[in-house]
């Protein structure tokens, strides 16, 4: 091996600078701008509309600033894995981080599809243990673990044998359409699918039956922990299903089992919580180097994306402050044309390579591989002095140090001084013998008094823990790179309702506020440590999501308020100046539309992305602010709701996804008020508008052809709405929403009447 080839680099960077893309950006801004002079300077003609339309439009142009400031660097990267193998004689370690919460929201069948695909990738098995935190504590994902890991017997080397690339068994064998190697089609082949198939549909029933059933079997023998116990109140069970004792590269990896404790009076801090017990435990048990963490619902969709995320993490030369490779959020038999605008492409694209160009990707809570140690709380070398650059976590601390930080468990701060300083684990005795040691790290009271959620581990304090995590790492200094393999690294599920959809995203606005308003806040960040100025101005990006919601609802609102009070928000179309707003509509909606075209999508999946982005802005937002505010007054505490996971199509053709799928539903919700209220005043500013029902207008300023083109807009945006006041059962809006509404609507209209007679 020549010393030119090891000094090749193992991945590469380009840039994906548009010039084209940046003069659109550039002009948009330019409009944006031209508006607002446009508004100051006719100030004095205007009233009430032209004031609150200036303040919008201010916001809205400086969220575009933001937008640009990540658009403008983006980077995607080439990874070579031929050079990996050539140059590293051994792989490091992986420990594998699976979290499910819920075996009723998140099946049982959803989570050990994802455990079977991470089990089956290729890597050398006795680098990989598995773990999986289950906050349900629920007997029935052990009962599955246990019959999948004997399932894994004979799934995995099937897989490896013909190379199977799809290695979760749902989707392989819903999917058979390309085994057309001559290898897949041999008789011996057919015949091994045929078993494995029947295999996997034997482990299938008996997962559905045992779901059926109160408990999936007798609660005795392994199962003993778990009778007479509550979800929110039981002690630690912790389950070595496998242990590769002889630590064979082909074998099967180590897997384990954890339900960590709870009690009422202690606080969980839900998947964050979760992920700091998966840390400690893996620490005492295999403590590798890098590791991995995956929602229940992401199975890994390319058998290589380990030896991709090496590429990264042990490339020589960036290796010193690269934190964590993050692979991008993609879902599988997502519904055509995303009528819930949750399918996050354009998210991904965009944003997640833009920040990529900056300081790093943003880590996004799942398909991330991280450092140990850099989880730990560790900074990276000063790369002049050689030093870290914050003295705070480092490999030199001692032992009354580590304690401080990492909590009192001395088997615990001994492996967290090796994973510091980066020295391989000890593994003579194999994983049982810190079983004891790994029951008190997984106690509810560990934490007291350490450092685990605000200095080390996933940090506490916000429902959007991955941002806030992703934040505290770079906030150190670190960088990060988001890797977009082909196939896809990872698939997972995105929700399948309008309803799951505004609560995830009420979720993510109110965790992201939370961060805002904490001293974790990117600012000070950037002002007292080593976030970058362009990395802290893509952070706001997102921590500002929940506050976008008031200048949408005032911008909606106000086309509706002309047209009752016969005034106008926009300019004339005798005025030049009208050319204004409408070429920023017309360009921005193309720009816009062009992104959708440019990753493969189609036109009726960026008109459902546009909508629902009204939809999600000022409803779950909106209720993301609300939220906030009331843990501020400290009238309620936030909680992460998790999302129901539907598993498709486990038969050949998807198209037995029901057509009415893509149809929103409603219930109760107090969610669905804001946008019934918006869409009531629409339509009866539209009525009053078109109906010549306006009062006279004041001084030859009444409302014009472009009020009533917003408001036309609104009411296609907010389409599914229109459609829920007509619907039926849980198609419809109930009624106890549209009492509400419409009482909210009518006081609306009468306070612009009387607004009208009052001026
Ligand atoms: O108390 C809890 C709550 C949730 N989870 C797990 O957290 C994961 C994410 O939950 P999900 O309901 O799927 O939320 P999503 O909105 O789909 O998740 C996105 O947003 C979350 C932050 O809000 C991130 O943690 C996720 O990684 C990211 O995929 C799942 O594996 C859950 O099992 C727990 O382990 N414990
Ligand atoms: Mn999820």
């Amino acid at each position: 091996m020549g010393s030119a080839k090891i000094s090749l680099p193992l991945y590469e960077r380009i840039s994906l600078k548009s010039s084209i893309k940046n003069a659109f950006d550039i002009i948009i801004l330019t409009l944006l701008l031209s508006i607002l002079l446009y508004r100051l300077l006719s100030l004095t003609n205007h009233g009430f509309s032209w004031v609150l339309a200036f303040l919008c439009e201010l916001w809205f142009t400086f969220c575009w600033l933001m937008i640009m400031n990540i658009k403008w660097s983006r980077v995607r990267y080439k990874t070579y894995q031929d050079r990996l193998l050539q140059r590293v004689a051994e792989l490091p370690p992986v420990d594998v981080f699976v979290t499910t919460a819920d075996p009723v929201l998140e099946p049982p069948i959803i989570t050990i599809n994802t455990v079977l695909s991470l089990l089956a990738v290729d890597y050398p098995a006795h680098k990989l243990a598995c773990y999986v935190s289950d906050d349900g504590c629920s007997p029935l994902i052990l009962y599955s673990l246990i019959q999948a890991s004997n399932f894994a017997k004979q799934w995995i080397p099937f897989c490896k044998k013909y190379n199977i690339q799809l290695r979760a068994p749902f989707r392989y064998f819903s999917n058979r359409n390309y085994s057309t190697s001559s290898r897949e089609n041999s008789k011996e082949f057919l015949q091994e699918w045929k078993l494995v198939k029947d295999e996997y549909e034997k482990l299938r029933h008996k997962i559905e039956n045992a779901a059926q059933k109160p408990t999936p079997c007798e609660l005795s023998g392994e199962f003993e922990a778990f009778a007479d116990i509550e979800r929110r109140n039981h002690p630690t069970i912790i389950k070595v299903i496998w242990e590769n004792k002889e630590r064979l590269s082909g074998g099967l990896p180590h897997l384990i089992y954890i339900s960590r404790e709870k009690h009422p009076k202690h606080p969980h801090h839900y998947k964050a919580g979760a992920m700091n017990v998966l840390t400690r435990v893996s620490g005492l048990m295999t403590n590798a180097p890098y590791m991995l963490n995956v929602d229940c619902d992401m199975h890994a969709n390319n058998p290589k994306l380990f030896l991709h995320a090496m590429c990264f993490l042990l490339n020589s030369k960036g290796q010193n402050d690269l934190a964590f490779v993050q692979f991008p959020q993609i879902f599988y038999d997502g519904l055509k044309d995303d009528p819930f605008g949750n399918q996050l492409v354009v998210l991904f694209e965009y944003m997640g390579k833009g920040a990529a160009g900056l300081q790093g990707a943003f880590y996004a809570g799942t398909g991330c591989f991280h450092r140990r140690k850099v989880i730990y709380g560790a900074s990276p070398y000063d790369k002049q002095t050689r030093r870290p650059k914050s003295t705070a976590i480092n490999e030199n601390m001692t032992g009354e140090e580590l304690v401080q930080v990492f909590g009192s468990s001395k088997e615990f701060v001994e492996t967290a001084a090796d994973a510091l300083k980066e020295q391989p684990a000890d593994h003579a005795q194999g994983i049982r013998k810190s079983i004891e040691a790994a029951y008190q790290v997984a106690g509810c009271r560990y934490e007291y008094g350490s450092r685990w959620g605000s200095k080390a581990g996933w940090i506490y304090g916000s429902t959007s823990e991955d941002i806030q995590t992703g934040l505290s790492i770079h906030a150190r200094g670190w960088k990060s790179v988001i890797y977009f393999p082909e196939p896809p690294a990872f698939l997972g599920c995105a929700p399948t309702s309008g309803p799951d959809s505004l609560t995830q995203q009420k979720r993510w606005a109110t965790g992201l506020l939370e961060i805002l308003i904490s001293k974790n806040c990117p600012i000070i960040h950037t002002l007292f440590g080593n976030l970058q100025f362009r990395q802290c101005l893509a952070y706001l990006y997102l921590l500002f999501w929940g506050f976008c919601s008031i200048p949408e609802l005032c911008y909606a609102i106000l086309p509706a308020y002309c047209l009752i009070t016969n005034s106008n928000f926009l300019p004339k179309l005798e005025e030049t100046a009208c050319y204004i707003p409408i070429a920023l509509f017309v360009i921005f909606n193309l720009y816009n539309l062009q992104e959708y075209i440019a990753t493969s999508q189609s036109i009726k999946a960026w008109w459902n992305n546009q909508r629902m982005g009204r939809i999600i802005s000022t409803s779950a937002w909106l209720f993301g602010v609300i939220r906030m505010i009331l843990k501020l007054l400290g009238i309620s505490e936030t909680v992460f709701e998790v999302t129901q996971k539907d598993q498709f199509a486990t038969d050949d053709d998807n198209d037995g996804v029901d057509a009415r799928a893509g149809r929103f539903t409603f219930d109760k919700s107090p969610i669905f008020v804001p946008v019934t209220t918006i869409l009531l005043v629409q339509l009866t500013s539209l009525a009053i508008g078109l109906l010549g029902l306006r009062p006279p207008a004041d001084g030859g300023q009444g409302s014009g052809p472009l009020e009533i083109v917003c408001s036309v807009w609104l009411v296609l945006c907010l389409w599914p709405f229109l459609k829920g006041m007509i619907g039926k059962g849980k198609y419809g809006i109930p009624l106890s929403t549209m009492s509400k509404s419409s009482a909210l609507a009518l006081t609306f209209v009468y306070l612009c009447r009387r607004s009208t007679q009052m001026g």
